[in-house]
């Protein structure tokens, strides 16, 4: 039987490897929808290639280009925010939410349907509305699984016992570009060099985030809303063959791991499989040929931002949401060439010291999460020319 899938966030990184998941399994799946943010060339390239019913792009302004893109193809298309929503419409049973940063909130949460799968990728749905993005999901019976590759590994292994039972779930980071560099050289790194993940090819944001550890940050708040696991159960290990993605320690001493070649192909079949696992013609994992595996600890002092994240789980409430929406803007900068390196972790921190004296309660709805988002975004936004005017002193 074949299964429908709409894919947000298609001409992505992770879009073009489910694209590829996709098309190695064209008998099961049907593509209805498929949504980008600007580019309409990569949406139209891609919505042939997958046969899509539909295809939405979130630039109003590109909508006539999509138009002329897809002409004669009979693929329906349109462009803004309604037609986002339109996709999201789109009669599938599966949603693959792949949208970079919190842009991806609002049509991963209209996405949630009586019934419906969402395979999230979007780690930043849930940093800023974890809460009350999962208690909907629970209330309209959406199963959400983890494509972002820890939780992916953790999901699996998870399912060996109880939670009750799970001593510490532990997600590994490859370090980034910078784990061997000293904190002096990594304080005048430039973009390139911060884009240059040692692994995975990923986007840019993303890329960032792995450099600053806050990926990690970001990673462990994605884990505590999808497995229900306070801060005191999670931890970090650096791992930077990035062979084993998830371990999780039981009461009895036993450990269970996910392990895989770094390919997103992977944890995206896993998401997207339905009874059984799908079929992937891709190289398998040799151990003995790799020979060795090495384990650290991450270094909170060279990348602040893990404890920043750590510190905002532990206090609950609105922090998340404020930190994500600091980190946003400021990784925005960072790329921008506005900012340093340094001065991201900075200027998150000082975001985050501004909102933690106010009552911050846990946004109880996405529409709240999106207030204090944009609300905190505005904070930082008015601290980036300071930074900005010492980068240039
Ligand atoms: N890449 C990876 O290996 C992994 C990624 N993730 C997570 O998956 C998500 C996507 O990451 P990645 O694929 O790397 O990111 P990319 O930057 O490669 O792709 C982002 C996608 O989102 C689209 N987009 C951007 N803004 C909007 C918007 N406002 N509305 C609709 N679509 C928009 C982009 O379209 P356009 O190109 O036209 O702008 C593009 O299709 C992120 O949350 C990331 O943290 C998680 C684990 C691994
Ligand atoms: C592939 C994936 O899941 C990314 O989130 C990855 O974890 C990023 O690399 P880091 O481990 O360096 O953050
Ligand atoms: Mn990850």
């Amino acid at each position: 039987m074949t299964r429908s899938l709409t894919i947000l966030g298609a001409t992505g990184s992770i879009g073009r490897s489910t694209a590829d998941v996709v098309l190695a399994h064209r008998d099961e799946f049907r593509v209805e929808a498929v949504v980008g943010g600007r580019d309409a060339t990569a949406l139209a390239k891609v919505a042939r290639r997958l046969g899509a019913k539909f295809a939405a792009l979130a630039d109003e302004r590109e909508g006539e280009a999509l138009k002329q893109a897809l002409s004669g193809t009979g693929i329906g298309n349109g462009a803004g925010h309604s037609a986002v929503l339109e996709a999201v419409e789109h009669d599938a049973d599966t949603v693959l939410a792949a949208i970079s940063g919190t842009a991806g909130l609002a049509p991963t949460h209209a996405a949630l349907k009586p019934g419906r799968r969402i395979a999230l990728a979007n780690k930043e749905s849930l940093v800023c509305a974890g809460s009350a993005f999962m208690a909907d999901a629970r209330r309209l019976g959406v199963e959400i699984m983890p494509v972002d590759s820890e939780h992916n590994a953790l999901d699996h292994a998870l399912a060996a016992g109880l939670n009750r039972d799970v001593e510490k779930a532990v997600i590994t980071a490859s370090g980034g570009p910078f784990r061997t560099w000293a904190r002096e050289r990594i304080a005048k790194a430039n973009t390139k060099e911060a884009s240059a993940h040692p692994v995975w090819s990923m986007g840019s944001k993303i890329n960032i985030d792995s450099a600053t550890l806050m990926n990690k940050g970001l990673e462990l708040i994605e884990a505590h809303h999808l497995f229900d696991l306070e801060v005191e159960r999670l931890d970090v290990l650096v791992h930077p063959e990035a062979i084993v993605h998830g371990l999780v320690q039981w009461s009895d001493g036993a450990v269970t791991s996910g392990l895989a070649l770094p390919d997103m192909k992977v944890p995206i079949a896993n998401a997207l499989r339905n009874q059984g696992r799908l079929k992937m013609n891709l190289p398998r994992l040799d151990l003995a040929a790799i020979g060795r595996l090495s384990f650290e600890r991450p270094d909170e002092e060279r990348f602040p931002c893990l404890s920043l994240a750590k510190a905002v789980l532990k206090a609950g409430g609105a922090m998340p949401t404020i930190l994500n929406a600091a980190n946003e803007i400021a990784v925005e900068a960072f790329m921008a060439d506005r900012i340093k390196f340094y001065d991201i972790s900075e200027l998150v921190e000082s975001i985050c010291s501004t909102f933690s004296g106010r009552n911050n309660p846990a946004p109880a709805t996405v529409a709240d999460a999106l207030g204090i988002d944009h609300e905190a975004r505005q904070a930082a936004r008015r601290l980036i020319p300071v930074y900005a005017e010492a980068t240039r002193l």
